[in-house]
């Protein structure tokens, strides 16, 4: 499992987490909702190693992720989806697919046939360059890019955001079908209830860059957790 153990993070003298401890299992969908601004991304971004952290631990499958660069986390099977898909515009469907072969071994440069199978729309606009897709399109390539990498730990960051319903659901399948095909573990960070509710093993509350609740999906209804939710 991915462990984060009691982390902060400073941005110059502002601190955006405080002592933000979860535990994101293998097999399972954990999802940690909040407001904008409390600190989703910036979790999400230690995680991965965009951001270094200023206390606390971070650790998968008891294996410390100090001091190692995003590229190395990527080679030991952290997958992140970023806010915004950050797809290359100028590169094609296929070409931004294959920039998850970066942290692959030679061999296992292939792009698995079960990106197209759960994104079929991928397979019909391989020669179409990134910046030409829609953005629910752009979503599907972009969970498609990080799945090329193998991920034993999938991070995705407001994967629904700015995305039509029938988009929405396709990634919830999609995000369903991996966790239980693969048995990886899955971490997202949203805004949007109803998504976190249908999918999630577990959540967390963030506010104000601490987690402020914590429990199974059905928790989400109480009004204690619909508080720190609403703005
Ligand atoms: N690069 C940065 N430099 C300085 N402050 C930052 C930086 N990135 C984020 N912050 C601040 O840190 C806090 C947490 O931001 P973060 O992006 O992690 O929140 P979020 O919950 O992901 O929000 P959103 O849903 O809007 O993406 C905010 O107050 C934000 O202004």
């Amino acid at each position: 499992m991915l462990t984060v153990d009691n982390i902060n993070l400073h941005y110059g003298a502002a601190q955006a987490l405080r002592g933000v401890s979860i535990e994101a299992p293998m097999g399972k969908i954990t999802c940690v909702l909040g407001r904008n601004g409390v600190g989703k991304s910036s979790l999400l971004r230690a995680i991965t190693g965009q951001q270094p952290i200023s206390g606390g631990a971070i650790a998968f499958n008891g294996e410390s992720l100090e001091g190692l660069a995003p590229y190395h986390r990527a080679s030991r099977g952290i997958g992140y989806v970023p806010q915004g898909r950050e797809i290359f515009p100028l590169l094609t469907v296929k070409e931004n697919l294959e920039t998850g072969f970066a942290p692959l071994p030679r061999k296992e440069r292939f792009i698995p046939d079960d990106i197209f199978s759960l994104f079929p729309v991928l397979s019909s606009m391989l020669a179409r360059r990134g910046g030409d897709l829609s953005g629910g399109q752009q979503q599907q390539l972009a969970i498609g890019r990080a799945m090329v990498t193998r991920p034993r730990v999938l991070v995705l960051d407001e994967p629904t955001e700015g995305i039509q319903p029938s988009i929405i659901k396709d990634i919830g399948r999609a995000i369903r079908y991996l966790r239980d095909s693969t048995g990886m573990a899955i971490l997202l960070v949203e805004q949007y209830l109803d998504f976190c509710r249908e999918l999630a093993d577990h959540v967390y509350i963030m506010d104000r860059g601490e987690i402020v609740h914590q429990g199974a999906a059905e928790t989400l209804d109480t009004p204690e957790a619909r508080r720190h939710l609403t703005v």
